[in-house]
């Protein structure tokens, strides 16, 4: 099944943790650069409402990346698959989360897949709503839904200090404006983007969020379906291939486990019909996930047989 003790899981992570200090915090973002790069959490959510976790539980952390596959599964919801992959593929790039170099050498301009940087502000281009403010809201909101914690905000600090230094993801944004990808103004989509990544949780709320993508859209705690199934499929068919960004096969082959990593050092996981799996640690490897948390992972799924393959 998969461990149901917080003592194991500690004994986990204290393993886990040793390996922190190979790695480095993102400074690319400033305010992300203040993290404690010893900082290690997890926490697992069973469909029976069962949670067991251990480390710094408490710290809570911004989603980054993660938000990717939750915005993806928003705008499906409201504007369907055929709209959406018109203007956003389902391929792996190889590349960096933040490359632009496949926009300029592919035919169509098109963003490979919604999980790299170019296809992720496309995917918050599609959020609907009236204004930056309502579309926000209308994500935040979900998020909330998903993770049954209805305190879930963003960090104003790390949205400002991303909204500052932001200059890449503007290049990507004015050129897929220019191929007409992205049809509004840059600076507000901008906003509405850094908050997005800035959304925060703790690792529990995470777990929580995992266990709905793991049980196929379906929060198993109020019995609610609130991700579509087909949605929930595409969402984790895109954690397998591209959730760990140019590191996804290796992940697969080691690791096995639909997920989701950001470079807060935050990662999600779904163990299809199991359990969800929420883990934070800052430390980050060349590539850019959590360098503990993927050993983390690692030991469980060893442990417990969860490769999905
Ligand atoms: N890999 C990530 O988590 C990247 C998210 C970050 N907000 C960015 O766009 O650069």
């Amino acid at each position: 099944m998969g461990c149901q003790s917080n003592k194991e899981l500690n004994r986990f992570v204290e393993e886990a943790r040793k390996y922190a200090e190979k790695g480095k915090v993102a400074n690319y973002i400033p305010a992300l650069g203040r993290a404690n790069p010893c900082d290690l959490a997890i926490a697992i959510y069973y469909p029976d409402g069962n949670c067991y976790s251990a480390g710094d539980i408490e710290k809570k952390f911004t989603l980054q990346s993660i938000s990717k596959v939750i915005a993806l599964a928003l705008v499906l919801i409201d504007r369907g698959r055929e709209y959406v992959f018109e203007r956003v593929g389902m391929e792996p790039t190889g590349d960096p989360f933040n490359s632009i170099i496949k926009l300029e050498t592919m035919a169509v301009a098109k963003p490979l897949n919604p999980m790299i940087n170019a296809g992720a502000l496309v995917v918050t281009h599609m959020i609907k709503g009236n204004s930056i403010e309502e579309r926000f809201e209308r994500l935040a909101s979900f998020i909330r839904t998903l993770s049954g914690d209805p305190s879930v905000s963003y960090c104003e600090e790390v949205a400002q200090s991303e909204y500052e230094t932001a200059h890449l993801n503007r290049a990507l944004c004015y050129f897929l404006k220019a191929h007409r990808i992205i049809e509004e103004d840059i600076e507000p989509l901008m906003e509405l983007y850094t908050k997005q990544c800035a959304i925060e949780m703790n690792c529990l709320d995470l777990a929580r969020i995992g266990l709905v993508f793991a049980m196929d859209g379906v929060d198993p705690i109020s019995g609610t379906q609130i991700i579509p199934l087909d949605v929930a499929r595409i969402c984790k068919t895109f954690m397998v291939t591209c959730g760990m960004y140019n590191a996804s096969g290796e992940f697969a082959i080691k690791i096995g486990i639909p997920a989701k990593s950001g470079v807060s050092g935050g990662i999600m996981g779904a163990v299809p019909c199991k359990f969800g799996i929420g883990v934070f640690g800052p430390s980050l490897d060349e590539i850019g996930n959590s360098i503990a948390g993927i050993k983390l992972l690692e030991l469980l799924s060893e442990k417990y047989q969860l490769s999905i393959f």
